[in-house]
């Protein structure tokens, strides 16, 4: 929204601690099962916090699925045991936990490395004078609150400060036993009881169910949507008049059992996702609409970089990036861009995006190349989206597991013609001559068949009248009426192959509440009073409406906003006006609209904009019209002060 008053937005430090008191009290989102003393990972969305994830779902709906055409799906949640056997997921979905060897505590390894790390580092520049000590925290498990670690001010060697920050960057690389080898190299204990920590153990974080009463089908929640896509893939295949490339897309609830769950939204253990799975040809990674974003800037954090224990950032065109080969191929470049776009339009701060390569260790074994949209909050960056290519690791292990080919047949255009040798048996003479042994020589001369220099081998020996096998330590006599070989001309008109898939993979929760950070700030004046500036696309609600008195002058407004699907909401509680529009800057409420006395007799009303606090008055249908327009992103704040007169408290239309 544009304005011709400049706002000051970053008068004041951020205070978390003042955000927090305002979502909870605005009920943006709520711990789950409160009166019951709450469970960690669990949270409700209230009715500001709902209807800003419904909106910026619709912005990611319009954005990628409508933009682009994909195929949204609604899969289920249940899932049968033997997808995630196939998918990998029983055995290897799993994080690293750590247990205090005399309490039994649990943190999650990698957590634990990473605050007491962290804390040590801090205390190194209190001492060096370089920063005033600040505690570092680490998860707690099933607490809700994070644990403080303790920022002591030590100097440490100047290569033991290198060392942690080279581990600190490299974090998300180390296994399980070689978190257990930092703990001890280390010395790390449980910061709230100084005691040693056990070896660290694998904890898979499905949530495990069983389907059906006989408790013999188990099953679980899914922990991502992506199985429902691969799965599908056949008939999505069909559905797309059996052409690739195309993308599925699918938003819906995902299960994960964390062992530290944090306190917010970042980790918790039922959330929403947004995921796409790209069916692309592996020998043909371009992407038809690669040209409209090449020029999209983004800034990277390559592989290489963090090799080093460096985390500078890049700015880079996503086509530089592409032709370089800092990012794999054109669709997966297609993506990071589209995922840029779509945070900036959002509201995301563009200033603290970056995207960071996974390190090759890092990556599934058989992925290509992955990145993370990562966003920088008042706890450091944070994955948000995970866009990875998998090559065809999905569906070849569904395929193998269930023997359906999940594949793509293409009609060649121009059919390949290839000449080669091929073996002819005359079953009727084979049959009799070897009897039972019939499978093992005709496979045996199979196996030849596949072997270009042994089939030579063979059609020589043939040529001269007979051949000799050895199968199974047996002897069998081949002539020239069971087998032959012939020279023989194929024509390939089809080709079979299994899609590569590139995945973007988002989590609503962390989005939204990193959205909630970048957009708030305090008014200059006033420190107490807080603004959320989100964008009027995903504003909660759009309009206030404060009826100082006759409220019947507001229906007709009302009912034109709310036929136009407008979310308002009438503030006719006997706070002051002031008070109204302050909690109305706190749920990011772009525009007010007031009914004052002065103006009663002349049928106008007031329109107020959030962030500027300006207001111009005008009638009730120029009013009307303007906010509708306003709102529809037809008309800017601009436009609208040279269409009303400025309010200054006391002047009202004649
Ligand atoms: N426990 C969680 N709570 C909230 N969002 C989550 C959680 N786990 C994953 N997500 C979201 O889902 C997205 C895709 O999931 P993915 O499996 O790539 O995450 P991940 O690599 O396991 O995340 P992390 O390493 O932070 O646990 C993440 O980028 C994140 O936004």
């Amino acid at each position: 929204m544009s304005s011709s008053i400049a706002v000051n937005k970053t008068a004041h430090p951020f205070n978390k601690q003042q955000l927090e008191s305002v979502l909870t009290q605005r009920f943006f989102y709520a711990p789950a099962f409160e009166i019951y003393g709450g469970v960690a990972g669990l949270y409700d969305y209230g009715p500001p916090g709902s209807a800003l994830q419904a909106n910026i779902i619709a912005e990611w709906r319009k954005h990628f699925i409508i933009e682009d055409s994909m195929l949204e799906l609604d899969t289920t949640v249940m899932t049968p045991a033997p997808v995630f056997e196939a998918s990998g997921h029983v055995a290897r979905f799993a994080d690293w936990m750590v247990k205090d060897a005399k309490t039994g505590e649990v943190l999650r390894a990698d957590h634990l490395v990473k605050g007491v790390l962290e804390a040590r580092l801090v205390g190194d520049r209190e001492a060096r004078g370089e920063k005033s000590v600040a505690d570092t925290s680490v998860d707690d498990g099933e607490k809700k609150k994070k644990k403080k670690v303790k920022a002591i001010a030590t100097r440490l060697p100047d290569e033991t400060v290198h060392l942690y920050e080279s581990i600190l960057a490299q974090l998300d690389n180390y296994s399980g036993p070689e978190l257990g080898l930092l703990c001890k190299e280390h010395k790390i204990t449980n910061p709230d009881t100084g005691n040693e920590v056990s070896e660290p153990q694998a904890f898979n974080l499905m949530f495990g169910s069983s389907i059906g009463p006989t408790g013999q089908h188990p099953g679980y929640l899914r922990p991502e949507t992506a199985q429902g896509h691969f799965l599908n893939f056949s008939r999505l295949l069909d559905f797309n008049y059996n052409r690739i490339p195309f993308a599925s897309a699918q938003i819906g609830r995902s299960f994960r059992n964390e062992i530290s769950p944090r306190a917010g939204l970042l980790r918790v253990r039922e959330f929403t996702m947004a995921e796409i799975e790209h069916f692309v040809d592996p020998l043909d990674k371009s992407h038809e609409k690669f040209h409209l974003i090449k020029d999209v800037t983004i800034c990277v954090l390559p592989r290489e970089t963090q090799a080093e224990g460096k985390t500078d950032l890049t700015s880079i065109k996503v086509g530089e990036a592409v032709s370089t080969g800092i990012i794999a191929n054109e669709t997966l470049g297609y993506f990071v861009a589209r995922i840029h776009q779509f945070l900036l339009k959002i509201g995301i701060d563009e200033n603290r995006l970056r995207f960071r390569q996974h390190m090759s260790n890092e990556m599934a074994h058989y992925a290509t190349d992955c990145w993370d949209a990562e966003i920088y909050s008042s706890v450091g960056w944070i994955e948000c989206i995970g866009c990875a290519d998998r090559a065809a690791y999905d569906l070849t292990v569904h395929m193998q597991k269930t023997g359906k080919p999940l594949v793509v047949r293409q009609s060649l255009k121009d059919p390949i013609i290839s000449e080669k040798d091929v073996v002819e048996f005359n079953n009727k003479i084979m049959g009799k001559t070897f009897g039972k042994d019939l499978k093992f020589v005709t496979e045996a001369v199979k196996d030849i068949e596949a072997d270009e220099p042994r089939l030579a081998r063979f059609k020589n020996e043939l040529a001269q009248g007979s051949t000799t096998l050895k199968v199974n330590g047996q002897e069998f006599k081949l002539t020239t009426d069971m087998v032959s070989v012939k020279h023989t001309v194929i024509k390939q008109t089809t080709r079979e192959f299994t899609p590569n898939v590139i995945e973007p993979s988002f989590g609503l929760g962390r989005i939204l509440y990193m959205l909630l950070e970048h957009s708030w700030w305090t008014r200059e004046d006033d420190q107490q009073r807080g603004v959320l500036s989100l964008p009027m696309a995903v504003a909660p609600i759009k309009v206030l409406i404060v009826p100082l008195s006759a409220k019947e002058e507001f229906q007709p407004l009302v009912q034109e906003l709310r036929a136009e699907g407008v979310l308002c909401r009438v503030d006719d509680s006997t706070a002051s006006i002031g008070k109204r529009y302050a909690r109305n800057d706190e749920l990011g409420t772009p525009f007010g609209i007031t009914v004052d006395f002065a103006s009663i007799k002349n049928r106008t009303l007031t329109l107020r904009e959030r962030d500027t606090t300006r207001q111009l008055i005008g009638t009730v249908e120029d009013v009307t019209s303007i906010v509708c327009a306003l709102i529809k992103g037809d008309m800017t704040w601009s436009q609208a002060e040279g269409r009303l007169d400025v309010y200054d408290g006391v002047q009202a239309v004649e």
